[in-house]
């Protein structure tokens, strides 16, 4: 099985540690982690600035090496696992031994049909778990790592599967580690080894070769793997800062590799579901063998054939044991999965499905989720031009003309601080603006006021990034003239607290006071709450120290320019999403690092309820002075968080597990990695969303988009309904059976049923028409049934009920025929039992048909919606043709031809089934117009 390295096999809570003494004397890592970058890059023939030279040299060092993929193989071939299915189950065993007295005591007609029935029953299971072991593969490839390449000079993003040794490659905070490195370009470099080492704090990193003498004592003078920092590690994270590598070690020839081929031996945990249908199947299975023993006694007693009691006994066995029962769960697990995917929900961990149905709050970024994370400009406001909040300079109503006019001094210092203070670059490749929306907006505005980008014309010192915690970004420059400036941009309230100055229309300097204050808030309050992402820009003069690097304690005393209000509108989908969660008793609350206002507006916008702000809305602040029942005690009314930091979401997460909340959050920075792995299903993004935060999370949004997390969870309680589906269809079927030879055992009845058919009985309740009930298309009214309590149980009792109901129609039905057949000549004749079988067969083909849904018609759902059910059914109904008209097959089913007048008796007869369960599902629907039924009690 083919795994994918960044899939997240290591976060089991397997320790790794003793892997690595290992790996510390074979990886290239230590080779090179003692000698200089430049050594390095000489032994490797490449360039530290430019890569390697060519595509066709990395090409052939790929050949040479192998792609930069861990695969651990499975050498075994298909037909020795095939055969390995033979000896794996004690009543395959069992049923072989009986093939093989038949034969001894000259009965080969039997010995020759239970032995085909045996191979056909073993190859069907076979084939269905090799499907499951497809799926759950395909599952791991479904995100793939990326990383920043330089060859030839040229930068790209790159399938970090095409790394060769001796590639350079770029890595930033959040990102992963796409290969051994020998790292040769570092700042504030960070790098969490835990998932290599175990060891929880991130490890500092820099270019410095290790200093090999003080590890001459150790045995060989091994440089220990946490020793060697000089060396990024695949699979690592990068906590802080940025850097650049030179490839040393691909795929299996890397320390993770090592530490993976030992582990990959580890069997995956089994997602709680799985736990409980191994379970199920277990008591099911003891519960059989009790009374098919007591079956064997008394048939013993009775006086029947010893030989045929046995082979009975053993098929009824197979066949009442859903053994295929933990297949198919997984089966329908994994395609359920892999159909989110296609919907672009990426889980990443099996469970996760389950507990989507149970999520009840959900917490979500605005930006980027909820939003669509294009912002442009809107609307301008400057203190000297414009004077109150009334007066703003609204983009929207100028579209089109020039803007050239409308440039006063402050509001050209406030489009020159958005321009400098700004880090987003334009891609000749993609031929506009990358990097942070709120950046590209300020550049795209630029050319309305027939500006241009002046970045080129000063060279930039020193930079304060920004982050959500800080709120603001500042940049110091220098100018031709040696003029050094330190430009600001920021949250407004950030930016006014350190601003003692403004700029005023004409371009003079002069002082703040506090009615203009108050002036520059309400003007921002005002923008805000338009929905606008408002930002203050600010700037300041700084004496001719040009070298020297500036802290956040630089900046004070700033001179104000001016605001600007930034559209990003909602997503389209999103609003719809929200009313049908809403509707499904799911809470949604916002979290925003975003002002009040902004948030507010938006929050209407997009159908969250704020009734009333003063309880619906808490700032980040007010978050500060509470503590985590405090916060419990109120966060149920809450809907949004404003001004929040990523910090924040942590405090949010504990408060509402507190109150038993089953909480989905979302997060795409380093910083919501933590609370990501706190929520009940941590959701990262895909296009926005770092490494770190992926890594951390339960489920990755490929589109980023709020309501993909609907559809997820949609899907979730689908999965969750269609396995309690075919659950009905598999035990009624198993108790019919069962039933049926231990009442025709005690009342002394021949059996009805031999051997070979119940073998195909069973095929048909654990093959095919089983698993086709596990990919019923989502039924969309499940949302608006509220989330399923997480200890609610699979089996319950409408479940339980169903399945009895049903099994007693297939028993009575079965008999009739059966005695009917019996007594028209007294005697147990190949046509009676062909009667039976086909009688048996039919009534569970109906059966399913009413096990697609459990509540709702046939004539609701559609007789085609579910392709391939009816191919599953279908190709069953052909098979139980060719077993009763074909004359090979009817040698070994011992079967006789039926007339079409027999068919269509037993037609109407095991029909009962289908319209008994129709007339209770109009019931029930009946029932629901006074009161919704709760999906998870069906
Ligand atoms: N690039 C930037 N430079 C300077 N200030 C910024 C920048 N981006 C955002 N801000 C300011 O910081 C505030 C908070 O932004 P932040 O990025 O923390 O919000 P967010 O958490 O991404 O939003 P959301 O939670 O809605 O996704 C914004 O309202 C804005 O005033
Ligand atoms: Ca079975």
């Amino acid at each position: 099985m083919s795994e994918n390295p960044f899939a997240s096999h290591l976060e089991q809570d397997s320790n790794p540690a003793a892997a690595l003494d290992a790996v510390s004397t074979t990886s290239a890592s230590l080779k090179y982690c003692t000698i200089s970058s430049e050594k390095t890059a000489e032994a490797l023939h490449t360039n530290i600035r430019e890569g390697l030279p060519s595509v066709s040299e990395a090409n052939q060092r790929r050949a040479l090496h192998g792609a930069n993929e861990i695969a651990s193989d499975d050498d075994e071939p298909l037909w020795k696992k095939f055969l390995s299915t033979f000896v794996g189950d004690p009543l395959i065993l069992l049923l072989i031994g009986s093939a093989a007295i038949s034969f001894i005591m000259g009965n080969i007609d039997d010995a020759v049909s239970i032995t085909l029935a045996i191979v056909i029953v073993v190859t069907v299971g076979f084939v269905q778990e090799y499907r499951s072991e497809k799926s759950l593969e395909a599952l791991n490839k479904l995100v793939p790592a990326e990383c920043h390449l330089i060859r030839s000079g040229q930068e790209s993003k790159v399938l970090a599967s095409v790394l060769v040794p001796g590639d350079v490659v770029f890595f930033r905070v959040g990102d992963r580690i796409p290969a051994d490195l020998r790292i040769v370009e570092s700042v504030d470099l960070s790098i969490d080894e835990s998932n290599l080492t175990g060891e929880n704090e991130p490890v500092l990193k820099s270019s410095h070769a290790v200093d090999k003498h003080s590890y001459n004592d150790l045995p060989g003078s091994i440089v220990p793997i946490a020793d060697r920092t000089c060396i990024a590690y695949m699979g690592t994270l990068v906590r802080e800062g940025h850097g650049k590598g030179i490839v040393v070690g691909t795929g299996k020839n890397t320390a993770f590799g090592t530490v993976f081929e030992m582990m990959s031996s580890i069997e995956k945990p089994k997602t709680p579901l799985q736990t409980a249908m191994d379970k199920l199947g277990k008591d099911l299975s003891f519960m059989s063998f009790i009374l098919i023993g007591i079956i064997c006694l008394i048939g013993i007693i009775q006086g029947r054939s010893w030989l045929e009691m046995f082979q009975i006994s053993v098929s009824l066995a197979v066949a009442a044991i859903p053994e295929g029962l933990p297949i198919i769960v997984t089966v329908t697990l994994a395609l359920g999965v892999l159909r989110m995917a296609n919907r672009k929900a990426i889980i990443r961990r099996l469970p996760s499905v389950e507990t989507l149905g149970s999520v009840n709050v959900i917490c979500s970024d605005k930006t980027g989720t909820l939003t669509a994370n294009h912002m442009t400009v809107a609307k301008i406001w400057c203190l000297g031009s414009m004077a109150n909040k009334t007066n703003v300079l609204n983009m929207e109503k100028k579209n089109g003309g020039n803007l050239k006019n409308y440039l006063t001094e402050d509001i050209k210092a406030t489009l020159r601080i958005g321009n400098i203070c700004n880090n987003s670059t334009f891609s000749q490749e993609h031929g506009k603006f990358l990097g942070n929306p709120t950046d590209m907006a300020l550049l795209e505005v630029l050319p309305k006021f027939d500006l241009d980008d002046q970045r080129s014309r000063v060279s930039r010192v020193d930079e304060i990034p920004f982050n959500s915690k800080r709120k603001l970004m500042a940049v110091k420059t220098v100018d031709s003239n040696n003029k050094v400036v330190v430009y600001v941009k920021g949250a407004y309230e950030k930016i006014l607290e350190k601003s003692t100055h403004y700029v005023n229309k004409d371009g003079r300097v002069e002082k703040l006071n506090m009615a203009q204050r108050e002036q520059i808030i309400e003007s921002g309050n005002s923008l805000a709450s338009d929905g606008l992402r408002t930002l203050a820009f600010a700037e300041l003069d700084l004496p001719n120290d040009r070298s020297k690097k500036i802290s956040d304690d630089d900046v004070h005393d700033l001179v104000f320019a001016g605001l600007i209000g930034m559209k990003d509108p909602p997503r389209p989908t999103v609003r719809a999403a929200i009313e049908t969660l809403t509707e499904g008793s799911v809470h949604i609350i916002m979290i925003t690092g975003d002002a009040e206002n902004t948030a507010v507006n938006i929050a209407r916008q997009i159908g969250i309820p704020v009734v009333n702000p003063e309880i619906a809305v808490l700032t980040g602040d007010k978050l500060d002075t509470m503590n985590d029942d405090q916060l419990a005690n109120v966060i149920n009314h809450v809907s949004v968080f404003a001004r929040a930091t990523p910090e924040h979401k942590l405090n949010i997460v504990r408060a509402l597990q507190k109150r038993g909340d089953i909480v989905a959050m979302t997060g795409d920075g380093v910083n919501d990695a933590p609370a990501l792995k706190l929520a009940d299903i941590g959701v990262s993004m895909g296009k926005m969303g770092t490494d770190v935060a992926k890594e951390a999370s339960d489920m990755v949004l490929t589109d980023d988009d709020f309501s993909t997390i609907l559809t997820a969870i949609e899907e979730g309680k689908g999965i969750f309904n269609n396995i309690q589906n075919f659950l009905t269809f598999q035990l009624s079927t198993s108790v019919a059976a069962l039933s049926l030879v231990a009442i025709s055992t005690a009342l002394k009845l021949p059996n009805p049923l031999n051997a070979m058919q119940i073998l195909w009985i069973n095929i048909l309740m654990d093959g095919p028409p089983a698993q086709s009930l596990g990919v019923e298309a989502v039924d969309h009214e499940v949302m608006k049934k509220p989330p399923r309590k997480r200890t609610d149980k699979i089996l319950t009792n409408e479940v339980f009920k169903r399945l009895l109901g049903s099994a007693a129609f297939i028993i009575v039905g079965t008999i009739y025929v059966f005695m009917k057949e019996m007594n028209e000549d007294g005697k147990i004749s190949d046509r009676d039992t062909t009667m039976t079988f086909t009688c048996f067969v039919f009534f569970d083909m109906f059966n399913a048909l009413s096990c697609r849904h459990s509540v709702k018609s046939i004539f609701e759902i559609g007789f085609f919606t579910n392709k391939m059910f009816n191919y599953a059914v279908g190709l069953s109904l052909l098979g139980q043709m060719c077993a009763i008209y074909v004359p090979f097959f009817q040698g070994i089913f011992k079967t006789e031809s039926l007339s079409l007048g027999d068919l269509c008796f037993l037609l109407a007869i095991s029909s009962s089934v289908f319209f008994a369960d129709e007339l209770r599902k109009l019931y029930i629907r009946k029932g629901r117009l006074q009161e919704a039924y709760d999906y998870s009690n069906v």
